[in-house]
């Protein structure tokens, strides 16, 4: 069987830990600090470990990339399963001892190692994702996956089990919030199990769950750019009406400014007049719409998708990538 791992493991006064880590063809002895600030939590069950690999439904032709390989116990099961890996890892010391391991069980040939941050690397073509991320990252890597990646089967993630829950969530749900709709929107996620915190190496505070997400094939016509900045703005206070987040002085004049081409908005009564029927056409819309005292927390991708385009059919904007006629552009951003 490849990549088992037994531990020794010592504590250190201070930051961190000191981990003997020994593989399993004893051959192979790495010390490692393992770092908190870089989530560095190793998976060391073995059931656990072919469970996911099995739930990713691997070809043999297929590329997988895996974000954060670690040591390397998960990148020798899917080198095993996939006919190639790409493995984008931060920490140069875990590069070292993956590429060590790996050529023992001489499958180097089918891994490609890029020591990089996973969320300033371009991602080469893949066919799917397996990976134990690390958990600081989540929402800005869902985010990057599932917004700015071309195309993929799917995405096996091992994420901390709240996060989960938020990306499984529901209208209604309390843990339903702007990154959940955001993924609705594009993907389906579904739940594949929990996982507990004894199975990883150093133990982290948290339980973790694997879920799966599936781009989907068909997704609404609506300028992704114009969405998660519409999101952005109802899901500011998700348990506030929409009326109320809406009444919001500085949103409207926002809002106003992209809505009018990023126009100068100066203290002349034009001016004035200008952005206080610009509020009423929000509030027209709220009203018409019937949405004026729901909750966004409440409603259904389907309800905010009639909203925006409610939105947009009276010259309401929220981004200017969404007005006719502009430009498509890339921006970063961070959805939770
Ligand atoms: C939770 S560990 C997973 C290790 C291994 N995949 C496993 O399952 O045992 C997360 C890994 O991601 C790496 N990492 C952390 N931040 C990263 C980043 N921004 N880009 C790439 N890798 C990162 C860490 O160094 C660590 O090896």
């Amino acid at each position: 069987m490849l990549g088992a791992t037994r531990r020794v493991v010592r504590f250190i006064p201070g930051r961190v830990r000191l981990v003997r880590q020994v593989h399993g063809n004893g051959d192979s002895e790495e010390r490692l600090h393992f770092y908190k600030s870089r989530g560095q939590h190793i998976l060391i069950n073995p059931r656990i470990l072919d469970t996911i690999v099995r739930k990713s439904a691997i070809n043999p032709t297929d590329t997988v990339l895996e974000i954060g390989p670690g040591t390397g116990n998960l990148t020798l099961k899917l080198l095993e399963a996939a006919n190639k890996v790409v493995a984008i890892e931060i920490d140069p010391r875990m590069v070292q001892v993956l590429q060590k391991r790996v050529h023992q069980f001489g499958l180097l040939g089918k891994l490609r190692v890029m020591e990089r941050d996973v969320l300033r690397t371009k991602f080469p073509m893949f066919d799917l994702v397996v990976a134990n991320i690390p958990y600081g990252i989540s929402s800005p890597l869902v985010a990057k996956l599932v917004y700015g990646t071309p195309s993929f089967r799917s995405a096996t993630l091992l994420l901390q089990k709240e996060f989960a829950r938020r990306l499984l969530a529901n209208p209604g749900d309390s843990e339903y919030n702007r990154l959940a709709v955001n993924v609705k929107l594009l993907a389906d996620v579904e739940f594949v199990m929990d996982v507990s915190k004894r199975d990883f190496l150093p133990s982290p505070k948290v339980d973790s769950s694997v879920v799966i997400i599936r781009p989907k094939s068909q997704v609404p016509n609506v300028d992704l750019h114009e969405w998660r900045a519409f999101t952005r703005t109802c899901f500011n206070c998700k348990n506030k009406t929409l009326g109320a987040s809406f009444r919001h002085k500085r949103r409207v004049f926002e809002l106003f400014k992209v809505s009018n081409n990023n126009v100068d908005v100066g203290y002349s009564s034009k001016d004035k007049a200008g952005v206080r029927s610009f509020k009423e056409k929000i509030n027209g819309v709220l009203r018409t719409g019937g949405f004026e005292d729901k909750r966004p927390s409440k409603l259904s991708l389907e309800e905010l998708l009639h909203l925006l385009s409610l939105f947009n059919q009276s010259g309401v904007y929220f981004n200017h990538h969404g007005r006719p006629g502009e430009e498509d552009g890339s921006e970063e951003d961070n959805d939770d």
